[in-house]
Order: structure tokens, then C-alpha cells, then sequence
């Protein structure tokens, strides 16, 4: 015969095991416990996608554009004056660090391009800025050449991949500044 304990542990079992996610009619509503990662699995902060910023540095109806010296992969390929977020800074911040080291330049920034797009190598969340040049003239301390592009040049240069929805959209507005009615 059952003593009130093991009566009452089993029913406690019982309960515990229809609390289960997925088991008897309220486990079933319980949401399933997450996989336990193991540690080489587990987000670190090496998995976090960074933050990489770019400056679309405006002049009139002309953007800025610098060719990569490096890596070799990247060489050659042309892109917007910036890079990776350091911790603590804000992205503006990061875009005027960066506009300094590489350029030479202060700069005001701006409104976003378009929203978060994706590095070509799908590592980074990159996000571009228009800017405008507060002080200095642009020089390419670490880029391989600089170019003012107006919108019908923009093409004129292989951007990064994952640049292009930036460049199309950089390229449309400012097509479309130029696209009012004539005299
Ligand atoms: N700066 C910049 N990087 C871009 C753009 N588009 C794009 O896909 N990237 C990629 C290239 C790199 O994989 C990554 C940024 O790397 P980076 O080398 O510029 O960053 P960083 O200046 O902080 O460099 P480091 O200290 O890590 O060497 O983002 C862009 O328009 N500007």
C-alpha cells in the first residue's frame, strides 16, 4: 500500500511530467524548451554580426568612393570610406573615426541610405550614412584611389557586393534631384 509521501511523490511526477513541453493537454501549450548549445556552438561575441558603417560622403550631386588596397580579396573593389563599430562607440561616432584615419576629413553625418544590407561575405550588418565634408579635403591614406562619382557614374566602378542596394539607392536619389522640370 502507498504511504501519503510516495503517493504524494508520484502524483508530484505525474504533474511535473504533463508540465512538460509537449506532454499531456497543458504541456502541449508550453513552448519546447531551446537546445542546449554546446559551447563551441553558443553565440559569442565572434557570431554577432558587426556592425560595419559606411560614409556616402555628398558633394552637389557627387558621392565619394574609395577602391580597397586590401585584403586581396577585396582589392580593387570600391566601397564607401568607413568600417566595423568598436565597443562603445555609436555609429556616427564610428563614421567620423573612420572618415579621419582613412580620408583625412571631419564630416557631418547624416540621414540613413537604406536599411541594414548584408556584407558580401555575410559577416557584417552594413549600414550607410550620407555625409557631408565639415573640414579637410579627402586624401586616400589607406584606399587605393578616391572618385567623386555623380549618379550616372556611380556604375562606372565594381562596388561591393553588398553595396549595390545602397548605390541603386543613392543613385535614384539623386538621379531624381536632377530629374525636375527645365527651363
Ligand atoms: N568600410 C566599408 N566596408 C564595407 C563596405 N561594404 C562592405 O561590404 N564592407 C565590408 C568589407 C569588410 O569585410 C567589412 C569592413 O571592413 P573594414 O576593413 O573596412 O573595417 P575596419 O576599417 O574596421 O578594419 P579592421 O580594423 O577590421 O581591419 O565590411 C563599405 O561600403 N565600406
Amino acid at each position: 500500500m502507498l504511504t501519503g509521501h510516495h503517493a504524494s511523490s508520484s502524483f508530484a511526477r505525474k504533474i511535473t511530467k504533463r508540465l512538460q513541453p509537449g506532454n499531456g493537454p497543458i504541456g502541449r501549450l508550453l513552448p519546447h524548451r531551446p537546445r542546449l548549445l554546446p559551447v563551441s556552438e553558443a553565440s559569442t561575441p565572434g557570431s554577432v554580426p558587426r556592425i560595419v558603417v559606411g560614409a556616402a560622403i555628398r558633394d552637389g550631386r557627387a558621392i565619394l568612393a574609395a577602391a580597397r588596397a586590401y585584403p586581396p580579396a577585396l582589392a580593387g573593389l570600391w566601397e564607401f570610406p568607413g568600417g566595423k563599430l568598436e565597443p562603445g562607440e555609436t555609429e556616427a561616432e564610428a563614421l567620423r573615426r573612420e572618415c579621419r584615419e582613412e580620408l583625412g576629413v571631419d564630416i557631418t553625418v547624416g540621414e540613413r541610405v537604406t536599411g541594414d544590407l548584408s556584407t558580401g561575405d555575410g559577416r557584417h550588418l552594413l549600414r550607410v550614412y550620407y555625409a557631408a565634408l565639415a573640414g579637410g579635403e579627402p586624401h586616400a591614406k589607406e584606399h587605393a584611389e578616391l572618385r567623386w562619382l555623380r549618379p550616372e557614374e556611380l556604375d562606372s566602378v565594381p562596388w561591393l557586393p553588398g553595396n549595390r542596394p545602397a548605390v541603386d539607392a543613392i543613385r535614384e536619389a539623386l538621379g531624381a534631384e536632377d530629374s525636375g522640370p527645365r527651363p
